[in-house]
């Protein structure tokens, strides 16, 4: 199916102000695509999850994939870093280009892959090892650092994932003890700790309180100048707030895509103005 770009649908009401969203570039056209997805069409077993999608993902951007509840958000992000390898059952058509190169073809190196492509899950996965540990692991895997400077990148990572002020007497603590949204932060952390070009959250600030959530979110636009984000929420307003590009998913199709402004303020698309006004869920 076609992405619709053609239907004049009334301006809806958001409850938010969409005149007043921030942290967006001036022109589109002048946005380089860091990652091309072509026709990706994706099934677990026989069960079709997502149809024909294709997008741009604009490097140093942040975009948000939005949609109801299983219209395949997660499935998306995870073909971007080639989760599906990791089962027998999970098939994928298509092509994602990483500045260029298809990176589901069979000849890539997918540990090479992931080091570019990072990826925070929806449930949290802490490694049963120290919170220290945690954050270190992919840096001593990855770089060669000193004691100081590992230190240094370490509580560095933990400071933008707004953890470092619970966590920084308790290092050597094993990161499993840590509460859900503690944990969620923590595997944030282990991401940016390793500075990937690109950065996978799906619902990053699902298990967060208000307080955490915006430094999370502040950390991300911070991010922008040395890493493309693409992000899942169920959250509109902070969709409206921290992206520049929108992709609207419905029942495994991509119905929309653009430029989060013109898409909260002028939906093209009838679902698109029913889904972000609340009408379909
Ligand atoms: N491991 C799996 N095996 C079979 N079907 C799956 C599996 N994971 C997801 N699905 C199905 O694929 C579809 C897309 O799921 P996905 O998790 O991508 O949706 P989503 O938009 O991220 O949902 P949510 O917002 O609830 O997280 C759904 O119909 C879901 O039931």
């Amino acid at each position: 199916m076609s992405v619709r770009h053609d239907l004049k649908a009334d301006t809806p009401s958001f409850g938010f102000d969409v005149q007043n969203l921030s942290g967006h570039a001036a022109s589109a056209a002048t946005d380089e695509v860091k990652l091309d997805i072509r026709h990706v069409s994706f099934r677990f077993g026989d069960k079709p999850a997502l149809h024909d999608i294709s997008l741009p993902i604009h490097a140093n951007r942040v975009t948000a994939l939005i949609g109801p509840s299983g219209c395949g958000k997660s499935t998306l992000l995870r073909v971007l870093n080639r989760m599906q390898d990791l089962y027998e059952d999970q098939h994928v058509e298509g092509e994602v280009h990483l500045d260029g190169v298809n990176i589901l073809a069979p000849e890539t190196d997918v540990l090479t892959l992931r080091r570019r492509v990072g990826m925070v899950t929806q449930k949290p996965a802490p490694f049963p090892m120290s919170i220290y540990d945690n954050v270190a692991i992919g840096l001593r895997l990855n770089e060669e650092l000193s004691r100081t400077e590992l230190d240094h990148r370490v509580e560095d990572a933990l400071r933008r994932a707004a953890l470092w002020e619970e966590v920084s007497d308790l290092l050597d603590h094993d990161a499993l003890s840590l509460s859900g949204g503690q944990q969620q932060r923590l595997c944030l952390a282990r991401t940016m700790a390793v500075r990937p070009e690109v950065i996978l959250l799906d619902e990053p600030c699902s298990a967060l309180d208000p307080i955490s959530t915006a430094k999370v979110e502040t950390t991300i636009e911070e991010l922008k100048p040395s890493s493309t984000i693409v992000i899942v929420t169920h959250n509109l307003q902070q969709a409206a707030r921290l992206s520049d590009y929108t992709a609207f998913l419905y029942l495994g199709e991509l119905i929309e895509f653009g430029r989060t402004e013109h898409m909260f303020s002028a939906p093209r698309d009838e679902r698109t103005a029913r889904y972000i006004t609340g009408k379909m869920g």
